[in-house]
């Protein structure tokens, strides 16, 4: 795999993972180092209809519930532990093979909202499952992708549900012995892996814990180059350097711009799409001026001006 760096959120439901992850990719960003947020479960098509499942059960296929053998199952039947167990794997399967592993091998920082520590947490630690048999599933699963990173955000769990604002979901509904549990073995993961983890008490304030994450994320990726130039203030507008397709490079600004928005957007909104839409910017990422090679001239212009117009609109979109 190339130079991408894996780091993962962790912590029990409200523990503010989602919003350090914003943090760090918005710093990242600014530095002009390419990162990715994701999530699980749910960062893939497939991984959002499991999402689906096993937050809210069969209620979320109320159709399924009905044609499905109501003799057997209803839309309020429980998951077994195991099912349980395997769809959270197969999310993690399809999410690291679709999403984690491919911006990994295009250098990127992925951010990723959860990963298998909460499998060995939730479901070996809450569900009474074997932590050796969910670590080798999730390893099989991830084919063996840990993260260089991990921070758990540590919280009691009877404090930081009082954070959430939404209805409870099956896991977060699960009792305040099963949050506890979970807490426990979150804490003894850290234990057993400190090169790993970071534990950060979750109750201080959001810009406390991101102080805390910031100064480890600047050791982590020092030396890292930014993959975007800097634009300074000095150098010739986009439209002077290339006068004579002020037109096509107006519409490529544009362009550059609404692509950049709908990115951020989906980030925090669309955690899919998130996924999708890197391509395109990966493209003329690549096909750009990077490294200033002999196609320099060849670049078509559109691709440059977005190059050049980036960092710029990085400022401006915050
Ligand atoms: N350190 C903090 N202090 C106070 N409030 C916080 C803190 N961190 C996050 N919050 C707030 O708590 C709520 C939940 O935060 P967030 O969504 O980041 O938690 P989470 O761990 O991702 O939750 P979940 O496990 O449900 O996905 C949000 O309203 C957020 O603004
Ligand atoms: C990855 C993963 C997650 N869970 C649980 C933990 C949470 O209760 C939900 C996810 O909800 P969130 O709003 O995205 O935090 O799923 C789990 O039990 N096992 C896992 O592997």
């Amino acid at each position: 795999m190339s130079d991408g760096l894996f780091i993962s959120f962790e912590g029990v439901d409200g523990a503010g993972k989602t919003t350090q992850v914003q943090q760090a990719h918005n710093y990242l960003q600014e530095r002009g180092l390419r990162s990715r947020v994701t999530r699980e479960p749910g960062g893939t098509p497939v991984g959002l209809t499991i999402r689906e499942l096993v937050l809210h059960g069969l209620a979320a296929f109320p159709s399924v519930a009905v044609t499905g053998g109501t003799d057997v199952v209803d839309a309020s039947d429980d998951l077994a532990p195991r099912t349980e167990a395997l769809l959270y794997a197969a999310d993690r399967a399809e999410h690291v093979a679709q999403v984690v592993r491919p911006a990994l091998e295009r250098g990127d920082i992925v951010l990723c909202d959860r990963y298998l520590d909460s499998s060995l947490a939730y479901q070996a630690g809450g569900r009474d499952l074997s932590v050796d048999v969910i670590r080798r599933l999730s390893l099989w699963a991830s084919q063996d992708l840990l993260p260089k990173r991990t921070y758990l955000l540590d919280a009691d769990p009877s404090q930081s549900k009082s954070r959430l604002d939404h209805e409870p979901d099956r896991l977060e509904s699960a009792g305040d012995d099963f949050q506890q549990h979970v807490r426990q073995a979150f804490l003894q993961l850290a234990q057993r892996e400190p090169d790993r983890f970071l534990v950060i008490d979750a109750t201080q304030s959001i810009e406390q814990v991101w102080q805390i994450i910031q100064d480890d994320l600047d050791k982590l990726v020092e030396g890292r180059e930014p993959d975007l130039p800097q634009v300074d203030d000095d150098l010739p507008d986009v439209d002077d350097e290339n006068d004579d397709t002020g037109a096509q490079d107006d519409a490529d600004k544009d362009e550059s711009a609404a692509g950049y928005e709908d990115d951020e957007q989906a980030t925090e909104t669309d955690w899919t799409e998130s996924a999708d839409t890197s391509d395109q910017d990966d493209q003329s990422m690549e096909s750009g001026t990077a490294g200033g090679d002999a196609d320099d001239d060849s670049v078509p212009v559109g691709s440059r001006a977005r190059w050049l117009l980036r960092p710029r609109l990085l400022r401006k979109t915050r």
